[in-house]
């Protein structure tokens, strides 16, 4: 890898700055690394070889002396931006407890919390005198909130609200840190007043003893069991029987109910859905695209060391980075954590603008806002998850082993295709919006996201050559094209099937597979416009300029050349110009494989977070290998009580024979 890093022609830490955000960004997320990864009691244990208690046990151990301990001796808080920023970029990959409580269930509450709910709770949130959940999801409903089953009667006589599941699909299911941790509960229930439904309102439900730590009456919870991954959270059943709760519980800030049952409301009933919207709009970076980082550093540096065949007959065995068809698994995902690192970015951004106009009351900017986090959590967590694997099984045998560290990176990143929304209802809720862009667009300036719709002129490409298909303006220009064509005809479908007297909803379901579609299609154009338009207003050194130039279009290229289908069919690339945007790409991998190493060292992924034998900064991947195999419980003894098991049922079988 030495060799490698000499070979770099760009400046790796100015990198890490950009990707950080600066360099005093880069400087302060080191120093909470620094404290974190190097007290003892706080590192990432090898979880590769732990059980299920083992992990949950440890990741709660660890997670208490960082917030009890740690943090507070720094003079830190679980938000202080510092600790958020490095969990955020450096996500330890779901191996912390607690991460609803502090992610979830502290926003949250200060999302429909009046300002005494909040003066009440949130001391004890961030002291962790109580540890919350965030439960929403029931076993029989998940998406559909609508339908979510667990009431909340108000009792006007004794001015408090009964908490009830109905039936056993009522019983919530899915929440983290709700299983064996937490001992409230922010619970999403249906506000029921003198037998009317007001819809889904938040409730702060105590569920455990806060000294005993055992489970309030009428309240049964436990953990769901083992899962894909997630293995240090403890996801939680709960099911509430007739539990009273005082009516000052139902987190008042968007509705209210008055002490004679007088329901008040606030703000706009799609307030309630605003954690959903945060949540879409900031846990990609953390959750999707730094996962895909970590398993890109760890395939890329062992593809460098791994030596297997010859390439030119009877000379040396080569490294498998020389094969192309490895170079093309590994370096559009490389392009694609830096080209949906930034992309989150501006999300991230236009939430935190929205927050701030939601302070003047001003929600305006929501519908754009939902349609984009939604589109981007989905388009984004699939694209990472699945590059994961793919960056996986790049790494051959090694790569199914749990020393690579990848299956646990992937098992954690690809639930992100689920939670916070599951991927498809969330194209289908980024459609909508689209589908209304379009109609309205003869009559409406876009703005936004959705601004290239303006831009209606019928046209085609006129790339003649394979450098031309490496300009971004050409390659921005394609996506644009695409995204507004394909919406064009599945609008059209639409309203061609309605104006033949099909029902609206069922014109929306005969498009819908088309409509999933138009919105890969649209959200792959705002990944790559904007870091077009961001390496343009970047200040950098040319090197890296260069890089990144490079990195959005390979990223592009590997996107057109992936569904050529679409830019056939709208007509504005031929069957010629196809050819050459595949060559384009195969010639960008070329350029970019020397500086393979130092794209990925840009990503400052310490060994104690990427937890690979594979993907150690030094390389020494078969010692690391071997060192790791003989922790395996198996090896403790040379002959194993199974084995003798085995040899006495053999032997005694033969014997009967
Ligand atoms: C699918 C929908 C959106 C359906 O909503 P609906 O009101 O039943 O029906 P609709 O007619 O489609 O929408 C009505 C209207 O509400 C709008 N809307 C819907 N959602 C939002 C939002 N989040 N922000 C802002 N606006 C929203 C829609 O755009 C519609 O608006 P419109 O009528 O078109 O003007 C909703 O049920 C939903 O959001 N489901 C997903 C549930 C979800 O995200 N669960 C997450 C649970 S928490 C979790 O997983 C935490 C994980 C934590 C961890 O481990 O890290
Ligand atoms: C690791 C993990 C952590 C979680 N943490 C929490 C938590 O902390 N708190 C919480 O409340 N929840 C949590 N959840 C639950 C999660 O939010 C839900 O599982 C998620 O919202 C999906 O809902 P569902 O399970 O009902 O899926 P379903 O909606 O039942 O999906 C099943 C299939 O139906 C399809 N489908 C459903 N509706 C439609 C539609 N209208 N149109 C087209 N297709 C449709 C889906 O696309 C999918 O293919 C967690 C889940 C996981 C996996």
């Amino acid at each position: 890898l030495e060799k490698e890093r000499g070979q770099v022609n760009f400046n790796v830490e100015e990198l890490t700055n950009i990707y950080d955000g600066g360099a005093e960004e880069t400087k302060l997320r080191r120093k909470v690394a620094d404290v974190i990864q190097n007290d003892p009691e706080v590192r990432c244990k090898d979880i590769g070889m732990m059980t299920r208690e083992e992990r949950y046990i440890d990741g709660v151990r660890r997670c208490v002396y960082l917030y009890k301990v740690l943090l507070p001796r720094e003079g830190w808080t679980p938000v202080s931006k510092e600790v958020k920023d490095y969990f955020k970029y450096r996500n330890i990959g779901k191996e912390r407890s607690f991460g609803v409580h502090a992610g979830v269930f502290i926003p949250c509450l200060l999302s429909f919390g009046s300002d005494e709910q909040i003066a009440k709770w949130l001391p004890l949130a961030m002291q962790f005198q109580i540890i919350g959940t965030y439960a929403q999801t029931e076993m029989g409903h998940g998406t559909f909130l609508r339908g979510l089953q667990t009431t909340a009667t108000y009792d006007k006589k004794n001015k408090e609200f009964v908490i009830n599941c109905p039936e056993i699909s009522a019983m919530k299911w899915w929440p983290g840190d709700l299983g064996k941790s937490a001992n409230h509960a922010l619970l999403m229930a249906q506000l029921v007043i003198d037998g009317k439904k007001y819809g889904m309102h938040p409730f702060m439900v105590q569920i455990r003893d806060l000294t005993t730590h055992m489970p309030l009456p009428g309240i049964t919870v436990g953990d769901i069991g083992n899962k894909v991954g997630f293995e240090t959270t403890d996801n939680g059943f709960l099911h509430l029987n007739q539990v009273r709760i005082p009516r000052e519980n139902l987190l008042c800030k968007n509705a209210e109910v008055k002490p004679n049952g007088t329901y008040l409301t606030k703000a706009s009933d799609k307030m309630v859905y605003g954690s959903m919207v945060r949540l879409r709009a900031i846990i990609l970076e953390s959750e999707a695209v730094s996962a895909l980082g970590k398993a890109c550093t760890i395939a890329v540096r062992y593809s460098l060391v791994r030596c297997q065949g010859e390439l030119e007959p009877g000379k040396p065995e080569v490294s498998v980075m020389e094969y192309m068809t490895q170079q093309k698994k590994l370096l559009p995902y490389v392009a694609m954590t830096y080209v949906t690192h930034f992309a989150c970015l501006k999300l991230s951004n236009q939430y935190n603008a929205f927050t701030r106009e939601m302070d003047n009351n001003d929600i305006s900017g929501l519908p754009e806002l939902h349609a984009l986090s939604a589109g981007m959590k989905a388009v984004v967590s699939e694209q990472c998850s699945d590059g994961i694997e793919i960056l996986r099984k790049s790494c051959g045998g090694h790569g199914y082993s749990n020393a690579s560290g990848i299956p646990i990176i992937w098992s954690s990143a690809v639930a992100c295709c689920t939670y916070e929304g599951e991927n498809t209802v969330m194209l289908l809720q980024c459609a909508r919006y689209l589908v209304k862009c379009i109609n309205q667009v003869q009559t409406t300036r876009m703005v936004g996201s959705v601004a290239y719709l303006n831009n209606m002129t019928q046209s085609t490409c006129h790339v003649d050559s394979v450098s031309g298909f490496k300009q971004l303006d050409v390659l921005v220009a394609c996506f644009q094209y695409r995204a507004r064509e394909v919406l064009k005809t599945a609008a059209l479908k639409l309203s061609h099937l309605t104006k033949h007297g099909m029902a609206s909803y069922n014109a929306w379901n005969q498009s819908s597979v088309e409509l999933v579609n138009v919105v890969k299609a649209h959200i792959t154009q705002f990944i790559v416009t904007t870091f077009a338009s961001g390496i343009t207003e970047l200040e950098c050194t040319k090197p890296v300029k260069n890089v990144l130039q490079q990195l959005c279009a390979l990223y592009a290229l590997s996107c057109i050349n992936a569904s050529t289908g679409d830019f056939l069919k709208v007509g504005y690339l031929s069957p010629r110009q196809c050819d050459l945007a595949h060559e384009a790409e195969l010639e960008l991998l070329s350029c970019i494989r020397p500086n393979a190493v130092g794209l990925v060292d840009a990503f400052d992924f310490s060994d104690d977070l990427l937890q690979s034998c594979l993907g150690a900064y030094d390389g020494n991947v078969y010692e690391r290998l071997f060192a790791w195999a003989k922790k395996s419980p198996l090896n403790k003894t040379e002959v194993t009580i199974y084995q003798q098991y085995i040899q006495i049922r053999l032997i005694g079988r033969r014997k009967a024979f």
